[in-house]
Parts: C-alpha cells; structure tokens; sequence
C-alpha cells in the first residue's frame, strides 16, 4: 500500500481575538492539546506576572524600557497598549516557524490584529464573543486576577472590542467550551484544513499502485 505523505506548503498565520476574559486562552490550551501541531506565539509584556504565570511560557515580561527599546529595533510584528500596559509579538519566532510550514497562532488584542491585517492580509483571523457582556464580567471576576479599576478598562476595551467583530473572517461565542472547541476545529481544519490533515501520495507512489 503506498504511503501518505503531507503536502509541502508554507505555514500560516492564525489571529485569535476578543474580550479580555472571553476564554481565548482556555480554549487554545485545549486546542493545543488536541492539535500539537499548532505553534502559539509567546508575547512581550510589560503587565506584572499572575501568580501561575512564568518568564517565557505564558509571557516574556520586560521592563516598559525593554519593550520600548523592542519597537525601536522592529523586533515585534505588531504590538499595542492594553489597559496600561504594553503588549507586542516578538518577530522572529513567528517568522521562522510560519518558514518552516507551522501553523502559527497569535492571541492579541484588536488594535494588534489591525496590524497583522495591514501585514499579513492572508492571515486568518476569528474573533471570540462572550455569550453576554453580563457573562463576560462574572468570567472576570471569577479569575480573580484584576484590580477593580483593571476591570472597568478591561470592560470598556470589551465594548470597544465586541463592536469590532463583524471585521473578523470567523466569530464563535464561547458560551459552552466543547461547543466553541467543535467550532474553532472548523474553521481552523474544514475552512482552511491544515497541511497535517491533508496527505497526498507522491506522483511516483501513484504510479506504482495496481489497476491504475
Ligand atoms: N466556556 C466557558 N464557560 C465558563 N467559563 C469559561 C469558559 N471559557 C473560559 N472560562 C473561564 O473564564 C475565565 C477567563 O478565561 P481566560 O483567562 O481563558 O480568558 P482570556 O480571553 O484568555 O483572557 P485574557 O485575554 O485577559 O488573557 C477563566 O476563569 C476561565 O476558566
Ligand atoms: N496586541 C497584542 N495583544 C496581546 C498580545 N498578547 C496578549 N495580548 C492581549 O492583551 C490582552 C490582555 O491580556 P492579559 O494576559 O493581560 O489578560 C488580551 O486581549 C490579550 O489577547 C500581543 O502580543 N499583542
């Protein structure tokens, strides 16, 4: 029988937005488990670490000055201030893994989106909704990791945000979280499936099989 082989093609750039406290990160952690296949971009920040969050994992956290001296450099693709804070997605990495064929996934704001619009008009982009702005404040709250004046601009941006989403080529309502994984899984792999999900036998293996 011959072998499957995948299809050689360069990699693509994902944007993944929406309100801050939607559920993006929870739903990529699952999406990255089902799919190791894709590669989430690790952002620079100047926000404080939460108490689980460590340097290089979940964030590289600078120094406003590091950040500053970041876009001075045109180290970062895009990068934006979010509720008092800077947020920008180092170049390189993402570059070279978009080279090497990878599925790249960037998780920003909106402001950070435009940009990668601008750049990358072939990315693709899907934006999160909440299922309600009351649901989106619990989910907030419930994370406990906010001050109260953190949570009214994060609130604000949300309007601002949710406002926007018409400009996205996906949007999915995280209300019950297998539903938006089911949903994500489809606009990511039916919409435009990945180079994994699409084996194809070489021309040679072809001609080889029997009855052909
Ligand atoms: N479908 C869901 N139903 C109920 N709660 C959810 C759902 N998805 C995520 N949550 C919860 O909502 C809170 C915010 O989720 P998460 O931190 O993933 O949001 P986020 O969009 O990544 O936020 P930020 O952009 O600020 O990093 C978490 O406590 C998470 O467990
Ligand atoms: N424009 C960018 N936005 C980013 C980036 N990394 C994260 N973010 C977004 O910031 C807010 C707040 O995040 P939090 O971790 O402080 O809750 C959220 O909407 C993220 O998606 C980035 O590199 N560029």
């Amino acid at each position: 029988m011959a072998t499957l082989e995948p299809i050689a093609q360069p990699g693509k750039l994902i944007v993944f937005t929406g309100p801050s406290g939607v559920g993006k990160g929870t739903l990529l952690r699952r999406l990255l488990q089902l799919h190791p296949v894709l590669y989430l971009s690790i952002s620079a920040t100047t926000r404080q670490p939460r108490p689980h969050e460590i340097h290089g994992q979940h964030y590289y956290f600078v120094s406003r000055e590091t950040f500053e001296q970041m876009i001075e450099r045109s180290e970062l693709l895009e990068w934006a201030e979010f509720a008092g804070n800077y947020y920008g997605t180092p170049r390189d990495p993402v570059v070279e893994a978009v080279e090497q064929g990878r599925w790249v996934i960037l998780e920003i704001e909106l402001a950070g989106a435009r940009q990668i619009r601008d750049t990358f008009p072939l990315a693709q982009q899907i934006f999160v909704l909440p299922p309600s702005i009351e649901e989106l404040e619990t989910r907030i709250r419930r994370r406990a990791q906010d001050s109260e004046s953190a949570i009214a601009r994060r609130m604000a941006r949300a309007r601002v945000e949710i406002d926007a989403a018409d400009e996205f080529d996906f949007q999915i309502v995280n209300d019950d979280l297998d539903q938006a994984i089911s949903q994500l899984e489809t606009a990511l792999f039916v919409e435009m499936p990945a180079p994994a999900e699409m084996p194809i036998k070489t021309s040679l293996e072809l001609s080889a099989e029997p009855g052909d």
